[in-house]
This record gives C-alpha cells, sequence and structure tokens, in this order.
C-alpha cells in the first residue's frame, strides 16, 4: 500500500464574486503520508482555511473549487479516490470514518442540545450499525478516557463544561470512527496556552498510539514546530516552502519563511528581540506581479516581480523562490 494517505495536485479555489474572483488555493500540491503530521502555516488571510474547507469538500459558496485533485487513500480501499468529484452523499460514506474534522470552535462541532455522551454513541452507532447500546457506551468512555475527560463529563451537556474541555472531547469525537485523516483547524485557539499545549500533547500520544495522520493549520508557526513533521508554509493562496519541522525551523529555505519564523519566539531560549516581516500580506484582489512576496522581500533581485517562481525540489525541501532556482535560464527566460 502506497505511504501517501493524501495527494493533493493542483488544487485552486476561487471566491467568485461580481466584480472579479479572488484566487485563496493557487495550484496548491502537497502529499500527506500515512501517521504524519503536517502541519500548515502562514499569515492571515494566506488560505490556510480556505485550503482546509476544501480538502475536507466543506467549502461552501462563494467558495468553488475550480481545478485539482484530492486523491486519498483510506484503509481498505485499493485505488485512490479523488475526494473533488464526490457528491455529498458519496462523500459520507467518508465522513468520521476515514477523515474527520476538527474546527476552530468546538461548540460548532458539537450539538447543543444533546449530552455529550449521546453524540458519542450516535456517531459511532452511525457508522457501526451493528454496534448495540451497551458496546457504544462502553467504547465511548474509552474514547473520552483517552483526552483525559470521564464517564461523567459524558453525561453533561456541552455548555456545562469549559472551552478547554469541549474542545479535549471534539478531538476524541473526530477519533470515534478510527479516522486515516484528521484535519484540524486551529483546534485551539479558544483555549488558554496551557491547555493548548495539553490538547496538542494529547494528539501527538494518540497519533503514536492510533497511527492516524493530521493536517494541522495554524498561524502559530513555533507551536507547528514542535509537533508536526512536517511543514507547508503559505503565502497568497501558494504553497511557498514544505520541509521536515526541522528544516523549516533551523535552515528555512524561503525568505518569507525566514521573516515568519523571526517573528515568534524561539522555542528553547529566553526571547531577546522579535523581528515582524515588513509590510501586510498583499490583497488577493490585486496581487503583486512575479512572486507575490517580492515587494516584501529582503532579498528580491531582478526576477522577482515579472516571474512567477514554481514550487521546485530544494534538497529534501520544496521551495518557490529564483534565489533556489535551479536552472537561472528558466528564470531569464520566462
Ligand atoms: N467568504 C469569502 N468571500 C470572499 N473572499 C474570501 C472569503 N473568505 C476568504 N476570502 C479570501 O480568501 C483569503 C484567504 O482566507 P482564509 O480564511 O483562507 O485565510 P487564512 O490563512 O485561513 O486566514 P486566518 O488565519 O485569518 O484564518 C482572504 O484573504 C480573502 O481574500
Amino acid at each position: 500500500m502506497s505511504d501517501d494517505l493524501l495527494e493533493v495536485r493542483g488544487l485552486t479555489v476561487e471566491y467568485v464574486a461580481e466584480g472579479g474572483s479572488v484566487r485563496a488555493c493557487d495550484d496548491v500540491s502537497f502529499t500527506v503520508r500515512r501517521g504524519e503530521i503536517l502541519g500548515v502555516a502562514g499569515e492571515s488571510g494566506s488560505g490556510k482555511s480556505t485550503l482546509i474547507t476544501a480538502l475536507t469538500r466543506l467549502e461552501r459558496p462563494p467558495a468553488v473549487t475550480t481545478a485539482g485533485q484530492i486523491l486519498f487513500r483510506p484503509h481498505g480501499v485499493a485505488e485512490p479516490i479523488d475526494l473533488v468529484p464526490l457528491t455529498e452523499k458519496q462523500l459520507r460514506k467518508h465522513r468520521w470514518r476515514d477523515l474527520a474534522i476538527v474546527m476552530q470552535s468546538a461548540m460548532n462541532a458539537l450539538n447543543p442540545v444533546l449530552r455529550l455522551g449521546a453524540q458519542f454513541t450516535d456517531v459511532l452507532r452511525h457508522h457501526d450499525r451493528g454496534l448495540g447500546r451497551a458496546g457504544a457506551e462502553r467504547r465511548t468512555e474509552e474514547l473520552l478516557s483517552l483526552v483525559g475527560l470521564t464517564a461523567a463529563q459524558a453525561r453533561s451537556y456541552p455548555h456545562e463544561l469549559s472551552g478547554g474541555t469541549r474542545q479535549r472531547a471534539t478531538i476524541a469525537l473526530a477519533l470515534a470512527c478510527g479516522a486515516d485523516l484528521v484535519v484540524m483547524d486551529e483546534p485551539t485557539t479558544a483555549v488558554d496556552v496551557v491547555m493548548q499545549r495539553q490538547i496538542l500533547a494529547n494528539v501527538l500520544r494518540l497519533r503514536d498510539e492510533l497511527g492516524f495522520a493530521v493536517v494541522l493549520v495554524t498561524h502559530d508557526l513555533s507551536l507547528l514546530v514542535e509537533l508536526a513533521d512536517r511543514i507547508a508554509i503559505m503565502y497568497a493562496g501558494k504553497i511557498v516552502e514544505v520541509g521536515t519541522a526541522h528544516d523549516i525551523y533551523h535552515r528555512p529555505s524561503h525568505p518569507y519563511t525566514a521573516g515568519l519564523r523571526a517573528s515568534f519566539p524561539p522555542l528553547h531560549a529566553p526571547v531577546e528581540r522579535l523581528h515582524g516581516i515588513p509590510g501586510t500580506p498583499p490583497d488577493l484582489r490585486r496581487l503583486p506581479s512575479g512572486c507575490a512576496f517580492h515587494p516584501r522581500c529582503p532579498k528580491r533581485f531582478e526576477p522577482c516581480d515579472s516571474v512567477v517562481p514554481r514550487l521546485s525540489a530544494v534538497g529534501d525541501q520544496e521551495v518557490a523562490c529564483h534565489l533556489h532556482s535551479h536552472d537561472r535560464s528558466e528564470v531569464v527566460d520566462a
């Protein structure tokens, strides 16, 4: 069986409006291996949430996927499934069981009028018709204990629980059906830093135990460096660099990655001075010519304002930057 669980090819998502469309995800390609944690980072507006909602086929108008493939290879399936053309009914077969989602706010995922335990047993029994009530309750307890919650908490309504507890419950719910891929969009923004660390440490432990892969979106690069195996950096709707968490942190190749890294506190050293990236991300309706980052880039040179750099391999990383173009003639001729 292929090691690649997910292979995204040329995914393009546009927000369609009368005055013109905005391409918030532009020809995005990457892979997610079985059991790996792939982080996606970038400033606000870079297209992270757009990518995630398209990936899980949850985008709604005005967002439209206009090109690309999302090839998914869940367990027990011989040929990869392209999620892009599937109908909602076809997708339902994969949701929870193969592909689970943890959204920014746990309140959106949990039904406010159902006790926590009932939501778990509903999901479990929907996906396993042979599972009796007692079996579903036992499994619910197991799942809640995985994230440190008690059977007593299963009898609570979501509003009776703290934000952190609700978010842990959402993660347990996402794991209820043994999904191969769990997609998380800023899963801990609603909770304090201590709880954030606890929740993410839980995700890491569960991943080691259960072997699911995670696509984790956050603007917090230092958090990803601690948690992710590989990191994809987005800027203006494009992936500009992908590499191991170690390389992204210690040897960033794209000047944007280097700037993003410098704007976060060091992992294990006192904070001295943080250097932000000058300027702001571009308005996607009026993208700069060439590399979208060039107006903010300290290393720009002659091709940068006229030629869009392509994502290409540089050692173990992939980088879209003219500084790393193998073939400068390609840059000059284009
Ligand atoms: N509903 C919408 N209608 C039109 N354009 C939108 C809409 N939502 C997002 N966009 C456009 O897509 C861009 C990317 O937005 P997206 O939410 O995917 O970015 P993000 O990286 O997730 O940002 P954040 O970290 O703030 O959530 C925005 O800058 C905006 O131009």
